[in-house]
């Protein structure tokens, strides 16, 4: 766990910083809370160990500021004037517990490892809740074609970082998958991941499930809710649909994202959050921003680095990996022994042009292992738009620039560069430009 010390005796921060570290925890120290309230502003933290008496301060309003600035911090309180009164309010104002001074490391042991376990079943709780509807196939996040490598190979290399990610592509071509997966390989990942649909809810409802409400707020507002962003705190915020956000609340979510502060609806008080944000969007936010829909300020933060996901059609090479991975969830789930897919289902596959990306394969394949009656797919058992027939081939009733369209498409989701597909082609790389800008 990551871990702050607040003390203001030296040889106190550094028994603990030995103590701990010997069990394996990352260890910081700040000396007033100050630096405390700054270092948990700039840094997720699991435990804060705060003394009850820092100097002059009282560590009882110290540990109400931190409560504020990193609401999902566990305070232990430290203290040498141990009282079960002082015990019991600092447990009152939200402390998790409690260590005499000095302690021995077994104390501090056991009582770390009572923060653990209950981290540790709120993740759990978390992850099931999100979980819940959401079951589905394997993630495969591997690729044999080159674009979607390239963007796989970005999402990696930014995950590890807290820089904000828009993830970019068609409706059903794994951005939220994906965002999950990033969150899972970050520095933040034993926090939270919480999503938020942008266009699920009407501006009011979306601005308090956002931020938060109190009692009274509005009509219905009959408790305080703390919001998203709180419950995303020291984890991962993915706003999804992000292109879909009232102006509005992009002021707002600007604000969360240049000073990590916000407030409930019906509040003046600033809260903070130290919140990683994702979005996601199949929409194009230059035109948005262009058209005055979206802030331009706020494109820039969110744009900090964007990979977009190419549609299922332009990963011809991974279509058998991934209707296999799809018919082993759902054949087992449907209790039917099918074990794969004829050739001209396959090939079939291969051919259309998924507008809907992988959900769409997904509900494909779900029928198809419903309907066939044998231990493969055949075509026949696929969806009438994807029968072969339905899509471009070569000899077929198709203009030659629907077929120029969908060769130069293929050719290009299986090159590395334009550079290289235009070689394919035999034309030179402004041409290819034009060309697939024109079609
Ligand atoms: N990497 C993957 N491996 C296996 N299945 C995947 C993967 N990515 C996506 N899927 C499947 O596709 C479905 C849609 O994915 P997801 O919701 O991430 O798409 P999206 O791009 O966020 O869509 P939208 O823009 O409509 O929100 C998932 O429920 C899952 O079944």
């Amino acid at each position: 766990m990551r871990i702050l010390i607040v003390d203001d005796e030296k040889n106190i921060r550094r028994t603990l910083t030995v103590a701990l570290e010997s069990m394996e925890h990352e260890v910081s120290s700040a000396t007033n809370s100050a630096l405390a309230l700054a270092e948990l502003k700039a840094h997720p933290y699991d435990v804060v160990l705060l003394d009850l008496r820092l100097s002059q301060e009282s560590g009882l309003n110290v540990l109400e500021e931190i409560l504020q600035v990193a609401p999902r911090v566990s305070v232990v309180m430290v203290t040498a004037y141990a009282s079960v009164e002082t015990a019991v309010e600092a447990m009152r104002r939200g402390a998790f517990d409690y260590l005499p001074k000095p302690c021995t490391p077994d104390q501090v042991r056991q009582v770390l490892g009572r923060i653990e376990k209950t981290r540790k079943l709120e993740r759990r709780v978390a992850e099931l809740e999100s979980r819940l509807g959401t079951e589905g196939p394997e993630i495969d996040l591997t690729s044999q074609s080159p674009t979607m490598q390239k963007a796989l190979d970005v999402a990696f290399k930014a995950a590890g970082s807290e820089a904000t990610v828009l993830l970019l592509g068609e409706s059903g071509t794994g951005k939220s998958v994906l965002a999950r997966a990033m969150h899972q390989r970050s520095p933040r990942r034993t926090g939270a991941f919480v999503t938020v649909s942008c266009p699920s809810l009407s501006r009011e409802l979306l601005e308090s499930d956002l931020f938060g409400h109190v009692k009274g707020a509005f009509t219905g507002a009959v408790a305080d809710t703390q919001g998203k962003v709180a419950a995303a705190d020291g984890g991962t915020l993915f706003l999804d649909e992000i292109g879909e956000l009232p102006l509005e609340i992009q002021a707002k979510l600007l604000r969360l994202l240049q000073e990590r502060e916000y407030e409930r609806v019906g509040e003046t008080k600033p809260r903070r959050a130290n919140v990683r944000v994702i979005s996601a969007t199949n929409r194009d936010l230059t035109q948005a921003v262009a058209a005055g829909k979206f802030r331009e300020d706020l494109f820039y933060r969110l744009n900090v680095i964007s990979l977009r996901l190419p549609p299922l059609r332009e990963r011809v090479n991974d279509i058998e990996r991934l209707a296999m991975i799809h018919l082993r969830f759902l054949a087992g789930h449907s209790g039917k022994d099918v074990q794969g897919f004829s050739s001209e289902a396959l090939e079939a596959m291969r051919q259309y042009a998924w507008p809907g990306n992988l959900r769409e394969m997904r509900n494909i394949i779900e029928r198809a292992a419903i309907l066939c009656s044998g231990e493969s797919i055949e075509a026949s058992d696929l969806a009438d738009s994807i029968q072969p027939g339905s899509e471009i081939r070569l000899g077929g009733k198709f203009t030659l620039e629907q077929i120029e369209a969908e060769h130069i498409r293929r050719v290009v989701a299986n090159t590395r560069t334009l550079d290289e597909a235009a070689e394919v082609l035999g034309i030179d790389p402004a041409t290819l430009y034009r060309k697939r800008k024109k079609l």
